[in-house]
């Protein structure tokens, strides 16, 4: 199997502060990977390094056999993407957010793409002209999260995004996100300090002190 993103001996630091430490890991394409950890301990930075947001401090961090410094970020971005726990929502509707990724790539939006997309997660097309400050804090994070694959990334890394759900939404998510990894060869990274999700996971990894144990 491919491996999609290794990190050799990478370490990030902030002045004196070294906040991760020595970080080995490959992760072979289409893998369901999940982080786990106490708070503070340095998960959301290794997501961070990963999607290209920071920059490590040493060693050696490649994503599909290159040093991820060496691809152009805007394509970088669109093959590793970054789900935050607070998705950012703009505009004023939920079409705005959705036809986003068509406007940057300067193409029409594809109406029937979007709702498929929305039916995916078990939202209606009726959403689309709904206001996003009417939106529950589930159909958002549902809504940013079909916005980063209308266009599909290589990996998906995802910040706790199922925090602070109730047990519908965060099934109807795990649902989807098994369809991504299994059907659409999506490799998924994922942050949780979810008990029943990190009993179901396939790879697991833990980030403690800056350290990674496997
Ligand atoms: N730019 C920075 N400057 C200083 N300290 C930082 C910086 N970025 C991260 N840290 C510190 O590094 C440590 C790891 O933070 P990180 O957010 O990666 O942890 P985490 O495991 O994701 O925690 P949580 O589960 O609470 O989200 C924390 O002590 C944090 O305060």
């Amino acid at each position: 199997m491919t491996t999609l993103m290794r990190l050799q001996h990478v370490n990030y630091q902030v002045g004196d502060k070294l906040i991760l430490n020595d970080i080995n890991l490959a992760v072979p394409a289409q893998a369901q990977l999940t982080v786990t950890g106490p708070s503070g301990g340095g998960k959301s930075t290794l997501l961070r390094l990963m999607a290209g947001m920071i920059s490590k401090t040493s060693g050696d961090l490649q994503f599909d056999g290159q040093p991820i410094e060496s691809y152009e970020p805007t394509w970088y971005r669109r093959q590793v993407s970054y789900c935050f726990q607070q998705p950012t929502l703009f505009g004023k509707t939920v079409a705005d957010n959705l036809a986003f990724p068509y406007q940057i790539r300067k193409l029409p939006m594809d109406q029937q793409h979007v709702e498929a997309a929305l039916d995916y997660v078990g939202l209606s097309a009726s959403l689309l002209t709904e206001a996003i400050d009417d939106l529950s804090g589930g159909e958002r994070q549902r809504v940013a999260l079909i916005r980063n694959i209308l266009f599909l990334p290589k990996i998906l890394l995802l910040d706790e995004v199922t925090a602070g759900l109730d047990a519908d939404n965060k099934a109807i998510i795990h649902r989807w996100l098994t369809h991504l990894n299994r059907d659409r060869q999506v490799t998924t990274i994922m942050i949780t300090h979810d008990a029943e999700e990190i009993q179901a996971a396939q790879q697991l990894v833990q980030v403690m002190n800056g350290q990674l144990e496997v």
